[in-house]
């Protein structure tokens, strides 16, 4: 039977990374779909980006929104303090599967939690299941609709606090043109745009930085 993308990619990560190494589990992925076939990993390009934010807020608390193949969950993860923890949401049961397996090779599987499941649902339980009060990150990079919805919900389930980061993908590509509104003319944000390029293309893409002002 024909292996999808997800399985190829996580047999490059086999083949070509170090076990136990994430950075090179990163560069394998970043060199399987600029050589091999693309895939909808955050990339090198803005990955540098996110790199830099995560450095700049150095989290205790990160949830990620979409996992895909675990690829920015290794990247952010690598970056983590010692206690420091990311939740990341995968609704596609296969592409957890393979979240995880990315996750177990880059050694992290201690400071992630791969939960399956729409995000939002879980984003009102994250309390009671995982003793959340609230996040110091919040990467958004699932499915474009559903930025502004988990935006509002994760407000109003008290899980931001003054000074909690969101970092959104794909602003422009493929574009999430209702979230940017609300982030770039709310009162409760003030919001940065960092210009890039849809990965491993010459597209234009960029990622939103918005604080939270309580
Ligand atoms: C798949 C695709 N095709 C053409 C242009 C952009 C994309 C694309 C790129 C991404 O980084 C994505 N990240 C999260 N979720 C997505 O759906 C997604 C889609
Ligand atoms: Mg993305």
């Amino acid at each position: 039977t024909q292996s999808t993308r997800p399985q190829r990619l996580l047999h490059a990560v086999q083949k070509n990374a170090t076990k136990g190494d994430p950075r090179s589990v990163v560069k394998a992925i970043d060199n399987f779909c600029r050589q091999k076939e693309w895939a909808m990993n955050v990339g090198d390009e803005k990955g540098c980006i996110l790199d830099s934010v995560v450095s700049e807020v150095n989290p205790v608390t990160v949830l990620e929104l979409g996992t895909y193949c675990g690829y920015s969950t290794v990247r952010i993860a690598s970056l983590l303090p010692p206690r420091a923890k990311i939740i990341t949401l995968e609704f596609n049961p296969d592409y957890a599967k393979i979240a995880r397996q990315v996750i177990a090779w880059a050694g992290l599987e201690d400071k992630i939690q791969v939960v399956e499941g729409p995000s939002g649902e879980w984003i009102p339980k994250m309390k009671e299941q995982f003793g959340v009060k609230t996040f110091d990150l919040v990467f958004l990079d699932h499915w474009k609709d559903r930025y502004l919805p988990d935006t509002k919900l994760l407000e109003d389930c008290g899980l931001l606090r003054k000074g909690t980061i969101l970092l959104a993908d794909n602003v422009i590509c493929p574009g999430t043109p209702d979230y940017l509104e609300y982030v770039r003319n709310s009162p409760r944000y003030k919001s940065q745009y960092f210009k890039s390029h849809l990965e491993y293309t010459k597209a234009e893409d960029g990622l939103e930085k918005s604080v939270f002002l309580g």
